[in-house]
């Protein structure tokens, strides 16, 4: 059963000013939920305080079972370095680094996981193709085989089907029901709310503060989407971290 995550009172920001602002939400076990908002509600961030990429201002993050080591985390398309050097094979077998070292020669099982991997994505065959050469839609299915190698309990995902084709999202998609089915936590940040209504049970809506969190047809509401709109379009870009909620 992968972890669950619990915010309290988290404000997490960038120079002191607010991106995420006093939240209070519990993630479950094994639970499998969409963050929605609008652009700058602060989703990145979020994913960002639970990697310990960013210190809280205030608050905590507390993830059960001190599961840090085992989360795994794909980041936006545009944070990654498409030139860098490296076949789909090597970024794929980097999945296995936590187990097995960054430095030990693949061993035949592990040469078996890395091709399976593949096969389930549906690249068998680009083994040795520069991941520069890829289309946007291979790029994240060799993301996914890395990421199914890394047999993480908490699986944080941002944004991972922007400007790819439905086909391969809906390949992705039945990977992570898959993880789903196996109980591991996952959260991914998404835009497409046809997605998020048939494969998200969960979903929690952020605007800067939460907006709303619990069973998506719960929170995908009208007034709850006008309320995030509303807030983040009030939002003070240089506001400064306030203490609101810090006795709490
Ligand atoms: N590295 C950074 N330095 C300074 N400000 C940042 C940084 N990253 C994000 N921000 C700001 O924090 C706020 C929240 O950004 P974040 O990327 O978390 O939003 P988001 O909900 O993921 O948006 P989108 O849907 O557009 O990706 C925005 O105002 C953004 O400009």
């Amino acid at each position: 059963m992968g972890p669950s995550v619990t915010f309290e009172n988290l404000t997490l920001g960038y120079d002191r000013h607010p991106a995420v602002h006093h939240l209070n939400a519990v993630i479950e076990a094994g639970a499998l939920t969409a963050i929605v908002g609008p652009n700058g509600a602060g989703k990145s961030t979020l994913l960002k305080g639970i990697t310990r990429t960013l210190v809280p201002y205030e608050g905590r993050i507390t993830i059960t079972e001190n599961e840090l080591h085992r989360i795994a985390y794909l980041p936006q398309q545009a944070d990654i370095d498409r030139s860098f050097p490296i076949t789909v094979w090597d970024l794929v077998a980097m999945g296995l680094w936590r187990r097995i070292g960054a430095f030990r020669l693949l061993r035949g099982d592990d040469r078996r996981r890395v091709a399976e991997a593949l096969d389930a994505v549906g690249l068998t065959g680009f083994e040795r193709r520069p991941i520069g050469s890829l289309s946007g839609g291979q790029m994240q299915r060799t993301l996914f085989a890395r990421l199914l190698l890394q047999d993480a309990s908490l699986i944080l995902l941002d944004e991972p089907f922007t400007a790819i084709d439905e086909k391969t999202a809906a390949d992705l998609l039945d990977l992570i029901a898959h993880w789903h089915s196996e109980e591991r936590t996952v959260i991914a940040v998404l835009h497409d709310f046809d997605h998020v209504r048939t494969h998200f049970p969960r979903a929690m809506l952020l605007s800067r503060e939460l907006v709303a969190t619990g069973p998506t047809a719960e929170v995908l509401t009208g007034p709850n989407l006008a309320k995030a709109r509303q807030l983040c379009e009030a939002f003070d870009e240089s506001a400064s971290i306030c203490t609101r909620g810090a006795a709490a």
